[in-house]
């Protein structure tokens, strides 16, 4: 199956907003600044389908992609952003678990690290909670281009330790810059639905340029 549209659905607040349809959903979560809107774009082919920011903090609504009709990625507010009131940090933090804890659609949860860095503290609270809410606890982890092949397999090892994932979870490197990681990304997509009983199989070569 190819990808032949990709849009956007709306950003929402409130579970009000959310689409009402029963079409499965993939979630992305990750600090803010991570890359979440550059690796939706990457999958995607779109360049500008989801804004990206050098300001960190931009996406702070649960904005929804319609992928063909068949299914949705999410986009989730980015966390730890420094430079906001604590007021707003815990609207922010009130947005992501409502729509994680309530939403039936979803899937699975993809949580993004940055490649370079020692997962944070709100990055091992993410992944536990998505670890006992029973998401696999798959990590994408971003900006792979800044490293050498070394360091990236050093870094695998600090997340996985970090994070605690068990041998079995799934751990992948990406690069929005160079598109590397992205068959590995969608050959995981395309066990998710499968495991879920979704009659849904995106080819690989029609999502690259
Ligand atoms: N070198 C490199 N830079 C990247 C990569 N992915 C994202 N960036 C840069 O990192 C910054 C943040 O990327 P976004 O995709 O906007 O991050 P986000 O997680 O959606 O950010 P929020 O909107 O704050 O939640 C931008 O300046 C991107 O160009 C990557 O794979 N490699």
């Amino acid at each position: 199956m190819k990808i032949k549209n990709s849009s956007f659905v709306i950003s929402a607040v409130s579970k009000k907003q959310y689409p009402e349809d029963a079409l499965p959903e993939l979630a992305f979560a990750g600090r803010s600044n991570v890359g979440k809107s550059s690796l939706i774009n990457m999958l995607l082919n779109r360049r500008g389908l989801a804004k990206t920011s050098s300001t960190p903090g931009k996406t702070q609504l649960v904005n929804f992609y319609d992928i063909d009709g068949l299914f949705r990625f999410v986009d989730l507010p980015g966390y730890g952003f420094a430079k906001v009131s604590k007021t707003q940090k815990a609207s922010w933090g009130k947005i992501i678990e409502t729509y994680l804890q309530s939403r039936e659609n979803l899937l699975e949860v993809f949580q993004l690290v940055d490649i370079r860095h020692k997962p944070s503290g709100e990055d091992k609270q993410m992944y536990d909670w998505i670890r006992n809410s029973g998401f696999s606890g798959i990590v994408i982890a971003t900006k792979a281009d800044k490293l050498g092949k070394q360091q990236i397999a050093k870094q695998m090892k600090v997340i996985r330790n970090e994070l605690q994932m068990t041998p079995e979870a799934v751990i992948i490197p990406v690069s929005a810059s160079d598109r590397s990681g992205k068959y590995q990304v969608w050959d995981l997509i395309n066990q998710i639905f499968e495991v879920n009983a979704f009659d849904i199989h995106l080819e690989r070569q029609n999502t690259s340029e």
